[in-house]
């Protein structure tokens, strides 16, 4: 006979696969996928693990009903919407079993038990968690070590309560004997206390519990007056109270499912238990499953959110605490509800969600952004290659996407090298390479990207191996091969895509008039560029020939990355051709 009781439930409304659309937004339009889901004749295909689509919405309370109707600014408003819309219901079932019990079970019922994204199979059951020591003291006065006048036919503690006082009668002549564990029955133990102090100070940036489990029990339990007296109201155990117990939250498909049609594994283990043991503490239990709008991923709220047929936006740059988007048109009616899911989801490594609102046109090749959700600081620390950049993307260009382009070309750099960065920025090349060369020298016409390319520096303790100039990248150029810095120069880096292939022309002459015969120094130039022809290296190419009015031999011509539809980065590697360094007409500058 199979002597668990089983906790047997009033059916539930809910229907374990029914699709509820859920109302989230004012400007979601009807989903006509979702709604004939709900046609009676449909036949639906068991899709498992969570979803927003399964599981149920739980009735509002009053409260926050009222909470809705309080007055929100203009800007609260557009960039708000009711997390709680995201809650969902699902009714599992469970073993709830001793908790020194549960790891052993766990193995022994893998591939029966639940298995869903970011959901233990483990659950603590609410207020029946009994500290070690005081199980010692159960444990002992089940085995007869003390008197047992107040026990039970089957080895049971009738009533605690009796039992403290029993013990209080027991005081020695100090007092004190057995203090320590009556303390323990009444009051919550230290660890418990601190937790519950950081539950309710949770605030902000602070990790939210994204999903609950609750035992569904029957009324009318015996003894719940009695623990909840000695445990305190948190207490739900609603059965005899046998010490602390888990729950070992079985696969989702049994959750409607009775004792009899359960797998024999499961079983076997109520059966096995019950039979060795008279009062067995396993059971099969019914309970509640709250997934809350922390719990679901970004896409999945998006899509809940957004009109039918929109893209959901799935990725977007990380530039130190900024997360970057770039909106098609079609998500600007929505961007702030997008950059609120963004910064939510991402919390707290992301503080900032910009857009990108138009393409950059200005020489320093900085972004036009809009702040869209979180604090309004573009100030951020980037680390990259093991350092560390301080960028303000207000004012200056950083572009996280190409440190793999950064780290390919610092390998071709060795300790005896003198690398010339013409079009620096705040230094991601130059002061990589200074961590490997001899000498850097590097050049921005923005004095703002200067700026940070000498705090840079500093920060990254490598400000003896640089020199920063603030010039155009030309007369940079020109200042670099008139002096004595000419001799030991061995790379050249040219990162402006845009334009530099066009600022070759001055390379043109760099060394004319200066006789021959003296050794002079090549070095490789690596020039990077854009292209959206058919062929982009041969473009490229002829952009270079142009400037340098040379064809130049040898070339390492490499396609970096496909920047848009068609767009190729490109980077030419080449030595400074003899003819272009001696040519004898120079450009104006
Ligand atoms: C594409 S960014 C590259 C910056 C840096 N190399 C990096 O990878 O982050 C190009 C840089 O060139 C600078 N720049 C633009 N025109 C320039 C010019 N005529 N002379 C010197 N620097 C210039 C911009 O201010 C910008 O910082």
């Amino acid at each position: 006979m199979v002597a668990t009781k089983l906790l047997h439930l009033k059916p539930s409304s809910f229907l374990p696969f029914s699709i509820f659309y859920p109302k989230l937004f004012p400007f979601s339009l009807p989903k006509p996928s979702f709604l004939s889901l709900f046609s009676s004749n449909q036949t639906q295909t068991f899709s498992y693990g969570p979803s927003l689509h399964k599981g149920k919405v739980p009735p509002k309370t009053p409260f926050e009903t009222q909470t809705q109707i309080t007055h929100q600014s203009e800007e609260e408003e557009e960039n708000s919407f009711d997390e709680q819309r995201f809650t969902r219901i699902f009714h599992l079932a469970a073993l709830r079993v001793p908790a020194n019990d549960c790891f052993a079970l766990e193995n022994r019922l893998r591939g029966h038990l639940l298995n869903w994204p970011r959901v233990k199979n483990i659950a603590r059951v609410p207020g029946d968690e009994i500290e070690e020591e005081m199980m010692t003291l159960f444990d002992k006065r089940k085995d007869g070590e003390e008197n047992d006048e107040e026990e039970e036919e089957d080895g049971e503690i009738e009533s605690l309560v009796l039992y403290r006082e029993k013990l209080v009668k027991e005081f020695n002549y100090r007092g004190f004997v057995k203090f320590k564990n009556l303390a323990k029955i009444s009051r919550p133990g230290k660890k418990k206390r601190k937790e519950k102090k950081w539950d309710e100070g949770r605030k902000g940036n602070e990790r939210k519990e994204f999903s609950i489990v609750e035992v569904l029990e029957e009324e009318g339990e015996g003894g719940e007056e009695e623990m909840k007296g000695l445990l305190g109201e948190e207490f739900k155990g609603g059965r005899k109270w046998k010490g602390s117990t888990r729950l070992l939250l079985l696969d989702e498909r049994y959750g409607d499912k009775r004792l009899e049609e359960l797998p024999q594994a499961i079983k076997a283990v109520l059966v096995e238990e019950t039979r060795e043991n008279r009062a067995s503490t396993i059971e099969l239990v019914r309970c509640k499953l709250t997934l809350f709008y922390d719990y679901w991923q970004m896409n999945e709220i998006l899509e809940a959110l957004l009109p039918e047929g929109i893209i959901i936006p799935s990725a977007f740059e990380t530039v130190g605490h900024i997360a970057h988007l770039n909106l098609r048109d079609e998500h600007i009616p929505y961007k702030n509800v997008i950059a609120k899911v963004v910064l939510d989801k991402n919390k707290p490594k992301i503080q900032t969600v910009v857009n990108k609102i138009d393409a950059i046109h200005n020489d320093y090749r900085t972004m036009p952004l809009e702040v869209l959700a979180g604090n309004c600081s573009l100030v951020t620390t980037v680390v990259e290659n093991g350092l560390r950049f301080h960028v303000d993307l207000a004012t200056v260009y950083w572009n996280s996407r190409l440190a793999t382009e950064r780290q390919r070309l610092l390998s071709s750099f060795n300790r005896n090298d003198v690398i010339c960065d013409v079009f620096s920025g705040v230094g991601p090349i130059a002061i990589s390479a200074a961590k490997l060369v001899k000498r850097v020298y590097a050049n921005d016409l923005n004095p703002f990207a200067v700026d940070y390319l000498e705090r840079n520096s500093v920060l990254n303790k490598l400000e003896r191996k640089i020199k920063v100039f603030n010039m155009d990248g030309r007369r940079f150029i020109n200042a670099m091969f008139s002096s004595e810095k000419a001799h030991s120069i061995t790379h050249v880096v040219m990162n402006l895509p845009n334009d530099a292939a066009e600022f070759l022309d001055a390379f043109r002459g760099v060394y004319r008039g200066q006789p021959r015969d003296k050794e002079f120094n090549f070095p490789m130039i690596h020039v990077y560029g854009f292209s959206k022809a058919r062929d982009p290296e041969f473009d490229f190419h002829e952009r270079m020939r142009i400037a340098l009015q040379e064809v130049a031999v040898n070339v390492d011509m490499r396609r970096v990355r496909l920047v848009a539809p068609g767009k190729y980065m490109l980077c030419a590697s080449f030595k400074l051709p003899e003819s272009v360094a001696f040519a004898k007409c120079m450009i104006n500058l």
